[in-house]
């Protein structure tokens, strides 16, 4: 398939320890979800999208949620192009970090960059999981769609374990920000594909996900 020269974008992933941002990453760039939980310090991934004809080349950087990081997580920011606050959604105080720190960190080192909201391990939100693993109460899909407003961003869910289509979904919206900030001239329309690799377009994306991608971004503010 013939395409126009790639572009490439530099996408952060950051939010609270063991919400899932590596098993996110991986998933998605490596089509595997991680045995057992290995804390992250830096890493990076690489992988293609491609939207209108046009050749995405992502750099996704995955950071440490830990405090123990907060001094030099910061080295991740420069040249963001988009940054994926991530919570999980069986454990509500990673929500509330998305506005205790989160946005704070983020409007202090990359003030200019896209913000997106995304909930991770959807599959946890579930009666059974609520009664017999944990005392608190799921984050519901409203709780996360309202701190997103409060964001101005769009807000994703994902389940890195049981839905890869909902993973792809993430960097879909997630790669849209990018192209929307560095090429006003790719549009999407209703015929238009975006892929990862060899994936295909996604027409049943969330409601929140759909008015963003109706939402024209000028400049790469803080949405
Ligand atoms: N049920 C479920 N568990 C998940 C999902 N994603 C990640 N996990 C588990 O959550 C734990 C933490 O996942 P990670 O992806 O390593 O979390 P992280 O945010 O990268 O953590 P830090 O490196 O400490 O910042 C691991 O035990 C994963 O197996 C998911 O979608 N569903």
């Amino acid at each position: 398939m013939d395409t126009t020269p790639s572009v490439k974008s530099k996408i952060v992933v950051v939010g609270d320890s063991q919400c899932g941002k590596t098993a996110l990453l991986n998933v998605f760039a490596k089509d595997s979800f991680p045995e057992g939980y290995i804390p992250t310090v830096f890493e990076n991934y690489t992988a293609d999208f491609e939207i209108d004809m046009q050749r995405v080349e992502l750099r996704l950087w995955d950071t440490s949620g830990s405090p123990y990081y907060d001094n030099v997580r910061p080295l991740s920011y420069p040249d963001a192009d988009a940054v994926l606050i991530c919570f999980d959604i069986s454990r509500p105080e990673t929500l509330d970090s998305v506005l205790k720190k989160w946005r704070g960190e983020i409007q202090e080192f990359c003030p200019n960059t896209k913000m997106l909201l995304v909930g991770c391990k959807s599959d946890l939100r579930t009666e059974l999981f609520t009664r017999s693993h944990s005392r608190q109460t799921p984050v519901s899909y409203d709780q996360g769609s309202n701190t997103a407003k409060q964001l101005s961003a769009p807000y994703i869910e994902c389940s890195s374990l049981q839905s890869e289509n909902s993973v792809r979904d993430i960097f879909h919206v997630a790669t849209l920000a990018c192209v929307s900030k560095n090429n006003k001239n790719v549009k999407r329309s209703k015929s238009s594909r975006a892929t990862k690799r060899t994936a295909r377009s996604r027409t049943d994306l969330p409601v929140a996900v759909t008015d963003y991608k109706q939402t024209k971004a000028k400049t790469c503010v803080v949405m």
